[in-house]
């Protein structure tokens, strides 16, 4: 058995616009291995999400995957048939949406959504299913999980929803799950607790996580690994520890500046905020894309940027940054 569960290798996203084709994933690698925590951040646009929704074979109709490789548990997904991503996802592999109603339909109970799932790909009974559904409601912290079985989704909170989310996600006891910004659309409070949860699952399950964010305070927290993304490509990426201490982009470095650490002011009293805007995505960005933001730049950063990796594996795509 492979130890890698994800390989994403020269992965791109091209959506047709009015404008003209806008590239938003830009041959990115990376690899998710088992029972590990991948954290993806970055400013919004930059293509987490795409990246996702092109994994699960779920972008929208206007854009179009291209990629050397992507697998699951080594099995080759751009050329599985729709049955065989079918009988993969909700079962090997789950999301977790921003918004919990993506995933639930107001029109069922929630118990009815959480047995059918778990019948369809497990072929398991209704008594099952449904013993399985309380368990997963009751350890994602929902108390009184039987009634809530006959619930429907409006008549749940934001954080209750989106626990009942979690817990469909873990229904087929999946080896990867995907979580795009889990905890964007609830308040900050029931978003640590989710969050919290979500960590405290993913290790006690061994279930390997792809977990999308902006916020670096939770990757700082959760991470294995961190993939930073900017204008549709990975300029960094590494070991939470090594890229915490030890940051090699700039545009890493300007993200955990921004990190609102008690005591530290920065001039103006603001939170450090990274100036500037991202390219525009539609076309071809020659040389490095942060070059226009960055507060090192050179000249010499017109070319397009090599990759430096570290022994310990982190790499990064700055001119000005070697591994030496
Ligand atoms: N349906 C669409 N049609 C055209 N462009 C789109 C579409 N969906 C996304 N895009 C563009 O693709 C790029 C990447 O979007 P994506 O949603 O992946 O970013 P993101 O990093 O997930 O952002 P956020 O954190 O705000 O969700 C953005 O420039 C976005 O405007």
């Amino acid at each position: 058995m492979t130890d890698t569960i994800l390989e994403v290798d020269g992965l791109s996203v091209d959506i047709a616009t009015p404008r003209g084709t806008l590239h938003a994933v830009r041959d990115i690698s990376f690899s998710v291995r088992r029972g590990e925590t991948l954290c993806l951040v970055g400013e919004s646009g930059c293509g987490k999400s795409m990246t996702s929704l092109a994994i699960m074979d779920l972008l929208p109709k206007a854009a179009k995957r291209n990629a050397r490789r992507l697998a699951f548990a080594g099995q080759d997904l751009s050329k599985a048939s729709k049955r065989q991503i079918n009988a993969l996802r909700g079962n090997r592999m789950a999301m977790i949406f921003q918004e919990p109603m993506t995933a639930l339909n107001p029109a069922y109970t929630i118990g009815n959504q959480l047995i059918e799932a778990y019948r369809q790909h497990k072929n398991a009974s209704e008594a099952e299913a449904r013993e399985r559904a309380i368990f997963l409601l009751s350890k994602v912290g929902i108390a009184s999980a039987a009634e809530r079985l006959g619930q429907y989704p409006h008549q749940l909170s934001g954080g209750l929803r989106q626990r009942v989310m979690i817990a469909m996600a873990l229904m087929c006891g999946p080896e990867l799950l995907i979580a795009d910004e889990p905890t964007t659309a609830l308040d900050v409070t029931i978003q640590a607790q989710i969050l919290r949860l979500l960590a405290d699952l993913q290790r006690e399950l061994g279930i390997a996580m792809l977990l999308i964010t902006h916020d670096l305070g939770i990757v700082a927290r959760i991470a294995d690994r961190v993939a930073v993304m900017y204008a549709g490509q990975i300029v960094e990426e590494g070991p939470t520890a090594s890229l915490f201490q030890s940051p090699k982009h700039p545009y890493t470095q300007g993200l955990i500046d921004c990190i609102p650490v008690p005591g530290r002011t920065v001039p103006g009293g603001r939170l450090g905020v990274i100036p500037g805007v991202v390219p525009s995505l539609v076309g071809d960005i020659r040389g490095c894309s942060f070059r226009d933001r960055c507060s090192r730049t050179q000249p010499i950063c017109s070319q397009a940027p090599p990759v430096y990796e570290t022994p310990d594996g982190q790499r990064w795509r700055c001119i000005l940054e070697d591994a030496a």
